[in-house]
């Protein structure tokens, strides 16, 4: 008595059900469907009772109705089906997601009667799938290829060169004028190899005398020279096991480019002040904005060392050829300043933006990034205007920097001046003389010049 009552609720408890119910005689006609089902196609019950189960275009169905079987559907041949998901087609033509279980139907002797279908809808979850994967996909292009930003083809290329690089072990050598990234290059050669253990030591090779250089590369043993107190590891040896990035090494002396060569050649380096070989196993990186192959041709940089270095070249193009990046770019240094500043500024103008991408940038991105900081110290507005950015980017001078340093002799009080305005420069530049030469107006040998002058040792900031 009670299971006849249920026998006939049951219709009631299947048209409850949020999920589409679909029964299916053995020949795929749709038999029945529930409420849930008529929501989910869209069509109205009497458009879909009667029809065979393929008007749906169910994706599954489709492949499975390619391969040879028994049975013309698979859920005949395997009795049943769960949690496969497939999507179907509404009546509007609008893709559903389901999650699809299904069961055969028998009768008393076992004869399959027919099948029946659950379908539970989960469109809205693979479209937060796909939205989700879409914003990866847009953070993967904020964050950019290890650090270094680019959608343009050249940079493109030049991530695809750093890739190949980082599966060898030989000398890589990144081209590139100052500011172009050749330092982050360095760095994602490193880091592909995601080895924590093995070491990357950078060695700037144009901040240094020969003297100390030398001893800076190789190390040296106390009482090598005067002020050797007590001995030294060299960068070398630091670096065993690893990388060592030797950057602007179009600037090594020539006295220590020979001493270079036997390590490369070698792989031993000897300390200063000592001759017992240290056997070394370290990847040379290493990075210049001079041109390498003139310098060989005037007799200022050694050509066998230059073929020793010169084994993958890595060429990183400057931004004015590769104009598509430079949006990018404004945008990824807008919010990294902005969030650094803690200043409420809305978004980069129209114009300001024009202005962006109509400028060469000498100074690359470098200099992209400290003309956000500078628009940032000037921007009392809601957005940043042309007017906020530095006076070089309307073809004016350089930037309210300080004048250069002359190199003549001077009285002691403007001699202490301009080496305030050297140190401010260097500052202002993160300790990168290419940087502050650029802000100066000079060369960055003259930066280099004024330095030992002045005596002044900057470290270049970890960024
Ligand atoms: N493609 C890029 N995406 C994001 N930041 C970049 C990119 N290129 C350069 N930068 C940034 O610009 C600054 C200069 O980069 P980097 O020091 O690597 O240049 P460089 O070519 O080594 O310069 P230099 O020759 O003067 O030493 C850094 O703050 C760096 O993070």
């Amino acid at each position: 008595m009670f299971e006849t009552e249920m026998n006939n609720y049951w219709k009631t408890v299947v048209d409850t059900i949020q999920d589409g119910v679909m029964i299916v005689d053995k020949d795929g006609t749709i038999v029945s469907v529930n409420r849930g089902m008529v929501r989910m196609t869209g069509y109205e019950k009497a458009e879909i009772v009667g029809k065979p189960c393929s008007f749906l275009n169910c994706d599954t169905c489709e492949i499975a109705r390619e391969r040879k079987g028994d049975h013309w559907c698979v859920l005949f041949r395997t009795g049943a089906m769960n949690m496969r998901r497939c999507t179907f087609s509404r009546k509007d033509g609008r893709p559903v997601h389901v999650l699809k279980n299904a069961s055969l139907l028998r009768d008393r002797d076992g004869v399959v009667l027919g099948a029946v279908e659950t379908m539970t809808d989960v469109s809205e979850l693979v479209e937060k799938d796909t939205q989700i994967e879409a914003f990866r996909r847009e953070l993967r292009q904020e964050d950019g290829f290890h650090g270094i930003l680019g959608t343009s083809a050249p940079m493109q290329r030049v991530f695809d060169l750093i890739a190949n690089a980082a599966r060898s072990e030989a000398p890589v050598i990144i081209l590139g004028e100052s500011g172009t990234g050749k330092e982050l290059a360095a760095k994602a050669i490193h880091d592909i190899r995601g080895d924590d253990r093995r070491p990357f030591v950078k060695v700037n090779c144009a901040s240094l005398n020969p003297a100390l250089l030398e001893s800076e590369l190789f190390g040296h043993v106390k009482g090598a020279f005067t002020g050797a107190y007590r001995s030294r590891e060299g960068r070398f040896a630091a670096a065993g096991g690893g990388d060592i990035f030797l950057d602007e090494i179009g600037d090594i002396p020539l006295s220590v480019q020979v001493k270079l060569l036997r390590v490369l050649e070698e792989k031993v380096v000897e300390r200063v002040g000592d001759h017992t070989p240290i056997p070394i196993n370290v990847r040379i990186l290493s990075a210049t904005n001079r041109n390498l192959t003139e310098m060989v041709r005037e007799g200022a940089f050694r050509e066998d060392l230059f073929y020793r270095i010169n084994v993958i070249p890595i060429h990183i193009p400057p931004l004015r050829e590769r104009p598509g990046d430079i949006s990018l770019l404004a945008d990824h240094f807008f919010r990294r300043i902005r969030l650094k500043s803690g200043k409420k500024i809305e978004g980069i103008s129209r114009e300001a933006m024009r202005l962006l991408a109509a400028y060469p940038w000498p100074g690359n991105v470098r200099e992209m990034k400290s003309a956000f900081e500078f628009a940032f110290v000037s921007c009392r507005d809601d957005v940043i205007l042309p007017r906020h950015f530095p006076p070089a980017l309307f073809g004016g001078g350089t930037s309210p920097a300080p004048g250069p340093p002359e190199a003549a002799p001077h009285p002691l009080e403007e001699a202490q001046a301009k080496r305030r305005r050297l140190v401010q420069a260097l500052e202002a530049a993160d300790g990168n003389q290419s940087e502050a030469a650029r802000i100066l107006g000079v060369s960055r040998v003259t930066v280099w010049h004024w330095m030992k002058r002045y005596q002044i040792r900057f470290e270049r900031k970890i960024k």
